[in-house]
């Protein structure tokens, strides 16, 4: 069921995805490949499709530190945007406008950013349809200061061949989730998660600790553990220890190279087709029809 690519680290595997720990062997699954996506561009000429990688977990799991470690070991942080062959995305940037009663509790600290009500899924999916035809997008900035998207500043993303998109509940939406060609968890511990949360939240997002203390025992907590938690079962790949799991980033790392050069010699390779080449395990449970919403 499963292809074995190498035979240096251990792998723990159950039947649908990969735990990247530490020494043995590293196994496949065709979880991670068997997405068909076809798109015709605005012009309705079948544009190549980006190889498009959802990475979810946990709030300060180490999401973003996992994208940007992938994106340095590419070369791809220093390039100039519209250079870049891998390009990351938050799903942040989906958070939905709040209606003005719903404004004064998020200042209150009594709105739950944790739902996926909280979020634009709609806008989240036609973003990422479009970045599978291969157009060009504007994605918003979040500031998690005011709560709302910065009305001064977005950022285009300009078609690449990779395509990253992390967030808490990138796996939740069945649609949105359908679209990715490979998924990755990121589980780090929840204690660790709270202790790095503690101190970013007040830094970066101008919280006090009372303040993050009360958010997330009354929604980031629970909404993890109903929303975030039960999306890992459809990961393709779970990176215990995120960024600190060097080896499960470098095998990642390895596969994106593999497919980087691959897509350079093959100018009409797909992602689809090269999620293929590693392919040979039965259906996912979302394409088979088994499952719907994670609970
Ligand atoms: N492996 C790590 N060791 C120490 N600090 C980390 C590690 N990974 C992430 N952090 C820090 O924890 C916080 C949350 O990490 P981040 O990558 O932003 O998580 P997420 O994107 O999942 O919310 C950040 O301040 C980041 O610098
Ligand atoms: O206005 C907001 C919007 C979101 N949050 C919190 O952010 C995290 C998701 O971001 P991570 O980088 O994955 O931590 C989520 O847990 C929300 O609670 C917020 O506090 N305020």
């Amino acid at each position: 069921m499963f292809r074995t690519i190498s035979q240096r680290t251990r792998v723990f595997a159950s039947r649908n995805c990969l735990v990247l720990g530490a020494p043995y062997k590293f196994i496949f699954s065709s979880r991670m490949a068997e997405k068909s996506v076809d798109f015709t561009n605005s012009n309705n000429i079948e544009s190549k499709t980006p190889f498009l990688i959802g990475v979810a977990g946990g709030t300060a799991s180490g999401k973003s530190t996992v994208c940007q470690r992938i994106m340095e070991k590419l070369g791809q942080q220093h390039k100039e945007q519209t250079e870049r062959r891998v390009v990351c995305i938050s799903q942040d940037s989906f958070y939905r406008t709040l209606a003005p009663s719903e404004r004064l509790r998020a200042e209150r600290g009594q709105f739950n950013f944790d739902h996926p009500d909280a979020f634009d899924d709609k806008k989240l999916l036609s973003v990422l349809r479009d970045i599978l035809a291969g157009k060009k997008v504007e994605v918003p900035e979040y500031d998690y200061i005011t709560n709302s998207i910065n009305p001064h500043r977005s950022h285009t993303i300009y078609p690449a061949d990779v395509v990253l998109i992390e967030g808490i509940l990138v796996f939740y939406f069945p649609e949105v989730r359908e679209l990715f060609h490979m998924k990755l968890f990121v589980d780090t511990d929840s204690d660790t998660r709270l202790a790095r949360r503690v101190p970013r939240d007040i830094m970066e997002r101008g919280r006090d600790l009372e303040q993050v203390l009360n958010q997330y025992m009354n929604f980031v907590k629970p909404a993890f553990e109903e929303f975030c938690l039960p999306t890992k079962k459809f990961a393709d790949v779970i990176i215990p220890r995120g960024a600190d799991n060097l080896v499960a980033i470098d095998l990642i790392v390895q596969h994106i190279s593999e497919y980087l050069k691959r897509s350079l010699v093959d100018k009409s390779l797909t992602a689809h087709e090269y999620a293929g080449l590693s392919s040979s395990v039965p259906s996912s449970p979302q394409r088979s029809g088994k499952s719907g919403r994670p609970h």
